[in-house]
């Protein structure tokens, strides 16, 4: 089945749009993740898809039920903003009066057995007022599976925690994954969601830029390859014609005597580029060929 799958998914505030028309699927049981720096509009569209803001336009379908909808409402879960938890009630309160809160009161074993399953069995009757953030997370984890729901939405589930934190967090995401769980995560940690997630897509000011596996992403980007030659100087009648075939060899075409810089998507095209200088009477002195990182690329997008 397909948990997620929106269709030209809009949102503006005002004359301002955030998100400009998103189209994707994620299919049951993946870890997906969004990336994106801060602004990008994740947060906006992850508070569409859970019924927290309607949609300008666009639709958006969940566990294949078109949104919103208050049935298909039980079965997602959403980790909440640590900022909604009271510091005067425990763990164990929080499991209790939230998942009453919301229609189908947990019994204390399984409160119990969520709180082990994130790790917070030990704390069950501390006060949240004496959790560490790691910990708010963690409840906050607790929190979105209380009622064993299908599909899973974490918002930057591991930003602002230390190193330690981090992993223990990205360990009870697979874990979950491992329980039959869809997880939909934002993150702005490309580290992160290339250990993690199964599919990712980037998202550059409302918009999609990419999306695929971490392979196919990395064999698009590896396609992308920036060559950087110096040479002899090249003949005045040559210059015009070297320069137009080129322009047709690649992208991103820099000419700064004596190098020449060129975006190109196969390396068969340097072996063409070194003889077009030598037809056009000119030598290759060196070739500087390099391969930009995934970092690099989703930075530029
Ligand atoms: N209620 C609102 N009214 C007006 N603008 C808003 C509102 N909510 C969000 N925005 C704007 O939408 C843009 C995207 O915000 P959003 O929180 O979705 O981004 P994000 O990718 O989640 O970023 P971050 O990683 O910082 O949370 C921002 O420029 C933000 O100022």
């Amino acid at each position: 089945m397909i948990a997620i799958e929106t269709k030209q998914l809009k949102k503006s505030y005002g004359a301002s749009p955030i998100v400009k028309g998103i189209d994707f699927i994620v299919k049951q049981e993946e870890i997906f993740g969004f990336l994106g720096r801060n602004g990008a509009g994740k947060s906006t569209l992850i508070n569409m898809l859970t019924g927290i803001i309607q949609p300008s336009s666009g639709t958006y379908s969940l566990l294949g039920v078109k949104g919103p909808n208050d049935q298909v409402k039980k079965r997602i879960g959403v980790m909440p903003d640590y900022s909604i938890l009271y510091s005067s009630l425990t763990a164990m309160e929080h499991l209790k009066y939230l998942s009453a809160l919301s229609g189908k009161s947990a019994g204390k074993e399984w409160c119990m057995e969520v709180l082990t399953f994130v790790g917070l069995e030990a704390h069950a009757r501390k006060k949240v007022a004496k959790f560490s953030f790691g910990m708010k997370k963690k409840l906050g984890i607790a929190l979105a599976i209380i009622h064993d729901p299908e599909l899973v939405f974490l918002d930057e589930p591991t930003s602002g925690l230390d190193a330690e934190s981090a992993i223990q967090i990205q360990k009870l995401i697979r874990r979950l994954r491992k329980r039959g769980k869809t997880i939909f995560m934002t993150s702005h940690n490309l580290a992160e969601v290339e250990k993690l997630c199964t599919r990712i897509a980037i998202m550059k000011e409302g918009k999609i830029v990419k999306s695929g596996t971490m392979d196919e992403l990395r064999a698009f980007y590896r396609s992308t390859i920036k060559v950087r030659i110096k040479h002899s100087p090249v003949p005045a009648s040559e210059q015009m014609k070297l320069h137009q075939w080129l322009e047709s060899a690649g992208t991103d075409l820099e000419v700064n005597d004596p190098y020449v810089t060129i975006t190109v998507k196969d390396e068969n095209r340097i072996a063409e580029i070194i003889r077009a200088f030598q037809q056009c009477r000119a030598d290759v002195l060196r070739v500087e060929v390099e391969e930009p990182s995934l970092e690099d690329i989703f930075l530029d997008e």
